[in-house]
């Protein structure tokens, strides 16, 4: 069996979307494409063989996915055969108890993951919609789910119970952490790189619109930001992160709020834009250099440094600290006030090397190491969407 393997990473922001040459043993990058629901319409950016094309859409941000993918599917056939597509891979945010690993996508799996729509509501429903439409645009195409909160299954009760009464646990209120894909590209790669690092005790720090960090020891997780909702923990682009639930029975009860206004306030105007009230984009607060931008960065960098302490003390300190995503990857000024803000815990900062994205952005001398590490979801899902099917019934009928 060989072909073209499709992966859709449905984000907050974004749907990223990856093409990968597969055969029986491994998926290997060919195109990367990415629908930014950011600007209005919404675009279409691909990347194959170094060249880069930018698509607007016609649909709107709102339209029905089926359109936004049926517009896509035109502009991509323009540089791939579509016929070569031979299986499909999916982010799915919130796997609950249920998913401890990728599965195949079918009927029963499918009304499972959507049974978990409303605890991830700006992820799942628009990755169940287009799990949906594409099954009814290419029915043969088997396609495969990988789990962000899969990775997370190895923390320990202590850390996902909350301190609440014993009956909510019992229904599933607790800590289930996300971004597990990204935190699984990252350990396997520290592995290739340095295996002996990656048993040691590491924090990393996905820093993209959607934010958290986790601790690893022995490759596994331990400890992450997120919990029950992807609210939780750090403050993101405009989400909240960590808050007093006594704010939330406050804004209900007295100021007349509904949870809808509630929600929309927690996802959409907090975090960065938020605090600053000029936008969610750390790039756009460092050029606009006002005080309410540089407070709202002081804020953020702040909550990411003070988390990082929670979590050493969960691991029993740290080894290494990784930044990933799109902030974490591009970001020194960032860095460099988290890296400063940890100077006591022994992180000594290589101020050249972060201000090129260097790996290693801490002195040779530095007790703690601090690096720089381009994050892969969509090689993760490609990997998890092979095994998955190749173990399946379909690989000896499928086509290709
Ligand atoms: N070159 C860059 N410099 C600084 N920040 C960046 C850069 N590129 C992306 N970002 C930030 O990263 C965010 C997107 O990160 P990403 O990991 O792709 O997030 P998501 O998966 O949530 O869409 C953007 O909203 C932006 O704030
Ligand atoms: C879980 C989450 O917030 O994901 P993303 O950062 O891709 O929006
Ligand atoms: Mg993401």
């Amino acid at each position: 069996m060989s072909g073209f393997l499709l992966t859709f990473n449905a984000g907050s922001s974004t749907v990223k979307i990856g093409l990968f040459q597969f055969d029986q043993a491994s998926a290997r990058r060919i195109a990367k494409g990415v629908i930014d629901f950011g600007t209005e319409p919404p675009s279409f950016h691909l990347r194959q063989d170094n060249e880069a094309y930018a698509f607007m859409l016609t649909s709107k941000a709102d339209a029905p996915i089926a359109a936004i993918l049926l517009e896509v599917a035109t502009h991509l056939s323009a540089h791939i055969d579509m016929n070569r597509i031979a299986m499909i891979g999916h982010r799915v945010v919130h796997g609950g108890d249920i998913f401890a690993g990728p599965v195949l996508i079918d009927d029963e799996s499918l009304a499972k993951i959507d049974q978990l729509s409303s605890f991830a509501p700006l992820h799942q429903p628009r990755c169940v919609a287009l799990i949906r439409a594409l099954r009814e645009a290419y029915p043969p195409l088997p396609q495969a789910a990988s789990f962000d909160t899969a990775f997370h299954r190895t923390m320990p009760e202590t850390v996902r119970r909350f301190a609440l009464p014993a009956e909510l646990y019992a229904q599933g209120i607790k800590r289930y952490g996300f971004h597990g894909l990204s935190y699984k590209s990252i350990i396997g790669k520290i592995a290739t790189h340095d295996p002996a690092l990656a048993r040691k005790r590491i924090i990393a720090a996905h820093l993209g619109s959607g934010a958290s960090l986790c601790a690893m020891k022995d490759g596994v997780s331990h400890d992450t930001s997120m919990s029950f909702s992807t609210l939780d923990g750090i403050p993101m682009a405009t989400r909240s992160g960590a808050l007093d639930p006594g704010v939330l029975l406050h804004l209900l009860s007295q100021n007349g709020h509904s949870t809808d206004e509630l929600s929309d306030l927690l996802y959409h105007k907090s975090g960065l834009l938020g605090l600053s009230g000029i936008s969610g984009d750390t790039r756009d607060l460092l050029a606009d250099g006002s005080p309410a931008a540089l407070a709202a960065l002081d804020v953020f960098t702040l909550r990411i440094a003070g988390e990082i302490c929670r979590l050493a003390a969960t691991i029993g300190g740290i080894d290494a600290l990784i930044f990933t995503a799109g902030i974490g990857e591009n970001q020194p000024f960032v860095r460099e006030a988290v890296c400063e803000r940890l100077t006591w815990l022994g992180l000594e900062l290589d101020k050249a090397a972060n201000a090129t994205n260097s790996f290693r952005i801490t002195t040779q001398s530095s007790p703690v190491s601090a690096f720089v590490l381009e994050t892969d979801e969509e090689q993760v899902i490609a990997d998890e969407t092979l095994a998955t099917i190749m173990a399946s019934d379909i690989a000896s009928h499928g086509k290709g």
